[in-house]
C-alpha cells in the first residue's frame, strides 16, 4: 500500500462554446525532478523558479530530503535545494515512496545506486506494475544489487555498489529515464560512464548535468548518441528556471484545435526538439498553430503557442522515428486524430504500453466507447478519424490512474456530441494540478461528479 493509493473522483466534460483566452501551464515536469535531483547531489544551495508543484515533483522532493538535502519551498514554484555533494546521499531511514511517477523512482534508483546505502523504493498502484529491471540491469554492472517483487516490480531495495566501477550501456529501448538513471550512477563511479542511444529521447539531464559542471560530451555516430560523463565531479549549486511543460501545454493547444471557434495562446513554451514532435505533427495535419515570438531562454528554444480552432485537419502516418519526441503526447494526438478526417498511423511505439497505464489499450478502449474505430498492434496502432465535432462521446471511461488519459477523454469531451465521463480525475494532479481551472478559466466544462 502506498499513500497515494486513494479514493477516485469522477469528472465530467460537456461540449461548450469555444474556447479563448491565455493559458499559463506549470513548470516542465521532467526538468522540475532533475533539477532537485542534481540540486540534492550538489555543494550550495540551488535556488529553482517554475518549478512544478505536481505530486510526481512533490515525491521527489520529499524522497531527496529522505536521502540527506534540504529541500524548502519560499513560496509558490520558488524552492531551494542544499546539496549533499556527489557520493554524498544519506542511507534513508523510511521506505521511499514515488508515487505515481516512473521519472522519480527511476532517477533517484540511479542517483543513489553507486554510494554505500540500502533503499527501498515503493509506489501506487500503477507505479508497482511498471518495470523497473531496465534500470536494475544497468545498475548491476556499476555493482549495485536490487531485490524486487517478480518481474521487477517494485516494492524493490536497491543495495548501491561498494566500490563501483564506470559502465559502458547501450540503452535497449528509447528511454530518457534509462540514459538519466545510469548517467546519475556513473557520476559517483570513478573514471569515464559511456552511455549510447540509438534514437535520440530527452536531454534534459545531459544539458543540467554540463550546467552543473560535470564534464559531459556528446557525439552523433552511426551507432547513435554517445554520450560520455567523467565520474565524481564536485557538481556547483545552480540557479535554474523551469521551462513551461510543453507535454500539459499540448493540452490546451489540442483542445482549441478541436472546439468550434477556439482560440487560445498558451506562453513560454520550451520547445527543445527533443520534446516538441507533437506540435510538428499537428501542424502536418493542417493545424492552424503558430509559434509567436520565438526565443533562447537558459539555453533552451521557447515560443508561445498560438491554437485556433482547425476543422480542415487530416490524418497523418506520424514518423516512427518522431516517437521518442512526443512519447507522452499520443493520447491526446489520438483526440485530435478522431475529430480529423481520415486515418492517423502511429507505428513504433512500444514504450506506450509500459507508461503509468498500457496507452495504447487505455485510448483504443475509451476511444471504442466513444464511437471511435481504432486498430492496435503491438506497437502501433491506427485511430480512423471521423472529423470534425463527430466523435459520439457519450460514455464513462476508465483514467486507469493514468493522468495523461484522463485530461486526453476530458478533451474528448469537449468537442464531442455527448458529455464523456472519466472515472477518476484525481490522477491529473501528477502534473497539472491547475487543469481543471484553467480548462475552466478558458470556458470549457467540466463537473465532479458526486462519488
Ligand atoms: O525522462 C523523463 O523525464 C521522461 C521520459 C519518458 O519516459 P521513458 O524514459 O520511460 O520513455 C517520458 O515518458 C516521461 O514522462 C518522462
Ligand atoms: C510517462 C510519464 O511519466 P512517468 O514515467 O514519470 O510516470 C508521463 O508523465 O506521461
Amino acid at each position: 500500500m502506498s499513500a497515494h493509493d486513494g479514493p477516485a473522483a469522477p469528472m465530467t466534460a460537456h461540449a461548450a462554446g469555444p474556447l479563448t483566452g491565455e493559458a499559463q501551464v506549470p513548470g516542465d515536469k521532467s526538468v522540475s525532478h532533475r533539477a532537485l535531483i542534481l540540486g540534492a547531489l550538489s555543494v550550495g544551495e540551488t535556488r529553482i523558479t517554475g518549478l512544478l508543484e505536481g505530486q510526481d515533483v512533490l515525491d521527489t522532493a520529499t524522497a531527496m530530503r529522505a536521502f540527506g538535502a534540504e529541500v524548502t519551498q519560499h513560496e509558490p514554484g520558488s524552492w531551494s535545494v542544499h546539496g549533499v555533494g556527489t557520493g554524498g546521499f544519506a542511507e534513508p531511514a523510511q521506505v521511499i515512496d514515488c508515487g505515481n511517477s516512473g521519472t522519480g523512482v527511476r532517477l533517484i534508483m540511479g542517483a543513489m545506486g553507486t554510494s554505500p546505502i540500502t533503499a527501498t523504493f515503493t509506489g501506487d498502484a500503477s507505479l508497482r506494475l511498471r518495470p523497473m529491471a531496465r534500470i536494475t540491469d544497468p545498475l548491476a554492472l556499476f555493482g549495485a544489487a536490487a531485490h524486487g517483487r517478480s518481474g521487477g516490480r517494485l516494492p524493490m531495495t536497491v543495495v548501491g555498489a561498494r566500490a563501483p566501477v564506470p559502465v559502458q550501456y547501450t540503452t535497449p529501448m528509447p528511454s530518457a529515464q534509462v540514459k538519466s538513471a545510469v548517467l546519475l550512477a556513473g557520476l559517483n563511479a570513478p573514471g569515464e560512464t559511456v552511455v549510447t542511444e540509438r534514437e535520440a529521447t530527452r536531454d534534459h539531464t545531459e544539458r543540467m548535468l554540463a550546467g552543473f559542471g560535470a564534464e559531459i560530451e556528446t557525439e552523433t555516430t552511426n551507432e547513435g548518441r554517445v554520450i560520455r560523463l567523467t565520474g565524481q565531479p564536485e557538481l556547483r549549486a545552480q540557479t535554474l528556471t523551469v521551462p513551461r511543460d510543453p507535454s500539459s501545454a499540448a493540452f490546451p493547444v489540442c483542445a482549441a484545435l478541436i472546439v468550434p471557434g477556439s482560440e487560445v495562446l498558451v506562453p513560454n513554451i520550451g520547445l527543445n526538439p527533443t520534446r516538441a514532435g507533437l506540435f510538428e505533427t499537428l501542424r502536418e495535419m493542417g493545424a492552424d498553430l503558430t509559434y509567436e515570438n520565438p526565443r533562447d531562454e537558459g539555453g533552451e528554444p521557447v515560443a508561445d503557442l498560438r491554437a485556433r480552432f482547425s476543422p480542415d485537419m487530416r490524418g497523418i502516418s506520424v514518423p516512427p522515428e518522431r516517437a521518442a519526441s512526443m512519447i507522452d503526447e499520443y493520447p491526446i494526438l489520438s483526440v485530435v486524430a478522431a475529430n480529423a478526417a481520415g486515418r492517423t498511423e502511429m507505428r513504433g511505439v512500444a514504450e506506450l504500453r509500459v507508461k503509468e497505464s498500457d496507452r495504447i489499450d487505455a485510448m483504443a478502449q475509451g476511444l471504442r466507447a466513444c464511437g471511435v474505430t481504432v486498430e492496435e498492434g503491438p506497437d502501433w496502432w491506427i485511430v480512423e478519424g471521423r472529423g470534425p465535432g463527430e466523435v459520439p462521446g457519450g460514455a464513462t471511461v476508465a483514467a486507469r490512474l493514468d493522468h495523461r488519459i484522463a485530461m486526453s477523454f476530458l478533451i474528448a469531451g469537449f468537442a464531442a456530441k455527448s458529455p464523456v465521463t472519466v472515472d477518476d480525475a484525481t490522477p491529473i494532479a501528477t502534473s497539472f494540478p491547475i487543469f481543471t481551472d484553467m480548462m475552466t478559466a478558458l470556458g470549457a466544462r467540466l463537473e465532479r461528479d458526486p462519488t
